[in-house]
């Protein structure tokens, strides 16, 4: 053939006759015919296909959007539930997620496929199975039996929404903690004579019997085997924030002390103490919260406050002489390495502030879908310095809030590490000064001159790097370019953040501020102009973005800090409207608690009762037994 095709015309005539050419050509043309053909077949075959693919797809996605929900679309398989003594594995089960999910918590199936309801799991299925064949694995099976640790309660439990589902499989169910009911202090009695208008003592009361709810203690089988639970080990019962929230949060902890101290416990509040103390032994700093998916980052700073409160009510000097070495600690942890800023003044003076700063760049494990989604649409590295970002706007206590976006509707833009904030820094003297207190207490001297002159130091440079004049505010900085431990930054007046936020006003929550320091009254000219202040109390922010640490939130301890401020201050302007917020304040939560019989995390502020909302998960709420 191949010679054939190398032959002209004439040759291929003499030598093979005409035939053989007609036939020759036919095969030719026949050849690149068939071929061409054949690729315009594949093609419109594929065109075909595609189109078809396209509607059916199309078809099913509306046939799959036009159906109602059903539960078993919604399960989850879950091991090893906390079996209730004197319960059978099923009450155990259901008592666990009523509790636990109690909004999404449909029912649940036990033993293999839900089909029959032994008082054994897979592996006792299993095995049985496998006994026809094999005596050794009874044998085995037998001896695993006497061991009780490895006997599993298998459930299969349904929930009424994808989400439900996805957050239960995504959470370490095994709570670790047990209930734990503090002595109830004297405060009932005190209550019954001290306050006179009955709603206000049922109230009162209804509050104080929250410590019940809220009071835990870890579990034995965390304390024997912390490696198989997320929660950590604490040595002391301890108060957790409620709802979702079933550890110990370290900001929080501040306000739980107060109020423990208002409800005279006192023991309570310094086991409080001692846990967060244990934190800093381990980690060498106290936890965003008692979690080991927190040991990534901190919260706001303030267990040299509570340790202050305490020892003011108490007198307890033995208290503060057992935490001092470790709120050194903690001192060194945000005033050193990624914490510490450095900034230098147009007259060459330096000053050293703290800034939040997580030690992680992937997603929160507790919020881990959410962080994913978010970061979905970036590349790397941009994803690490996302993850970054958020860790360390949970630092910071508020998370999330358009105070560290450099776009209030775009979450990516998260830059919290590039901002020194106000109320950081705040914390942060106060921790100081109160070192420098307790250091004198103990005689040791040279170390109470030591944070004297430090608290001294950040004073100075808060009011440098914070103060605005004109606006009677202290502006959060942000810091421009690189934004190493080793940075010296140039101030710039223009990179103070001139939007409104209640932490321009945190600094007034120091005493020195009030005398020394910027004039009181500008201030409270300030906050009154400042659009913060509403029906029912001090907003976050002026921008509704949605987040819950914006408009119209507004948070417990911001109200707090602001209104103790003002009262301190001396001001008789300033405690006026100290008063006019705490009672906006009050009136709303008790109108929510009429309402509702719960105390909320966060309040509308723009009306009376309404609970805040926004963020990423359920408004937490603490349900009071009295109402
Ligand atoms: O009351 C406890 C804390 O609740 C909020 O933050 C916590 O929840 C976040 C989402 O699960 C988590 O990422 C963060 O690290 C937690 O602290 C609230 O914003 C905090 O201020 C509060 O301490």
């Amino acid at each position: 053939m191949w010679e054939a095709l190398r032959m002209s015309k004439n040759d291929l005539i003499q030598h093979a006759g005409l035939d053989s050419v007609i036939f020759f050509r036919i095969y030719i043309l026949g050849f690149w015919f068939h071929l061409s053909i054949e690729y315009l077949f594949t093609i419109w075959t594929c065109y075909v296909v595609y189109k078809e693919y396209g509607h059916i797809a199309f078809m099913r996605l509306h046939f799959i959007a036009s159906q109602d929900r059903h539960a078993a679309q919604f399960n989850v398989v879950v091991r090893n539930i906390p079996h209730v003594s004197g319960h059978s594995i099923s009450e155990s089960v259901d008592q666990f997620f009523q509790r636990n999910h109690p909004e999404h918590y449909l029912g649940h199936q036990k033993g293999f496929l839900g089909l029959c309801d032994v008082r054994t799991d897979a592996i006792d299925y299993y095995s049985e199975s496998i006994y026809k064949i094999d005596k050794y694995l009874v044998a085995e099976h037998q001896r695993i039996l006497k061991y009780l640790k490895s006997i599993m309660t298998v459930a299969f439990v349904s929930f009424d929404s994808r989400l439900a589902a996805a957050i239960c499989a995504q959470t370490q169910q095994i709570t670790g903690e047990s209930r734990w009911s503090g002595k109830g202090g004297s405060f009932p009695q005190a209550c019954d004579r001290d306050v006179k208008n009955e709603k206000v003592r049922g109230w009162a009361l209804g509050v104080h019997s929250l410590w019940k709810n809220l009071s835990r203690r870890v579990s034995d089988g965390v304390i024997e085997d912390p490696d198989l639970h997320t929660l950590l080990p604490l040595p002391e019962p301890m108060v957790v924030p409620g709802s979702r929230f079933r550890e110990v949060y370290y900001w929080d902890s501040y306000w739980v002390i107060r109020g423990l101290l208002v409800s005279k416990m006192y023991d309570s509040a310094k086991a409080l103490v001692r846990n967060l103390i244990s934190l800093i032994k381990v980690y060498g700093y106290v936890l965003n919260g008692s979690r080991a998916y927190y040991s990534n980052r901190s919260e706001p700073p303030l267990l040299t406050s509570m340790v202050l409160e305490i020892y003011t009510r108490t007198g307890d000097l033995a208290f503060a002489n057992e935490s001092l070495p470790f709120l050194l600690v903690e001192h060194s942890f945000w005033n050193s390495g990624i914490h510490k800023v450095t900034i230098q003044d147009v007259q060459g003076q330096m000053y050293s502030l703290s800034r939040y700063y997580a030690m992680w760049n992937k997603p929160r494990p507790e919020s881990a879908i959410i962080d994913e989604e978010t970061a979905s649409k970036l590349q790397l590295p941009q994803k690490e310095i996302f993850y970054r970002e958020v860790a360390s706007t949970a630092e910071s206590g508020w998370d999330f809030s358009s105070r560290w976006m450099r776009n209030s509707s775009d979450m990516t833009t998260l830059s919290t590490t590039s901002i020194i904030p106000v109320d950081l820094n705040v914390y942060m003297y106060k921790m100081e000064l109160g070192i420098a207190f307790f250091a004198k207490l103990t005689g040791d001297n040279s170390t109470s001159e030591k944070f004297l002159t430090a608290s001294k130091a950040r004073l100075t440079a808060m009011t440098s790097i914070f103060w605005n004049e004109e606006m009677g505010q202290w502006l959060d900085y942000w810091l421009i370019g690189e934004c190493g431990s080793e940075d010296v930054h140039q101030f710039d007046l223009r990179n103070q953040n001139q939007n409104v936020f209640a932490s321009n006003f945190i600094p007034l929550w120091i005493q020195e501020n009030n005398t020394d320091g910027p004039a009181v009254d500008k201030v409270l000219k300030s906050l009154q102009t400042s659009g913060l202040i509403h029906p029912a109390g001090i907003a976050t922010s002026l921008v509704n973005t949605g987040q819950q640490w914006d408009f119209p939130n507004g948070w417990p301890p911001l109200q707090h800090m602001i209104v103790e401020g003002l009262v301190r201050s001396g001001s008789p302007e300033a405690r006026s409207l100290a008063e006019d917020i705490a009672i906006r304040w009050l009136k709303t939560n008790y109108a929510a608690f009429k309402k509702s019989g719960t105390m909320q995390e966060k309040y509308d502020v723009e009306s009376c009762g309404e609970a805040g909302g926004g963020g990423e998960y359920k408004t937490q709420v603490k349900t009071t037994t009295l109402n």
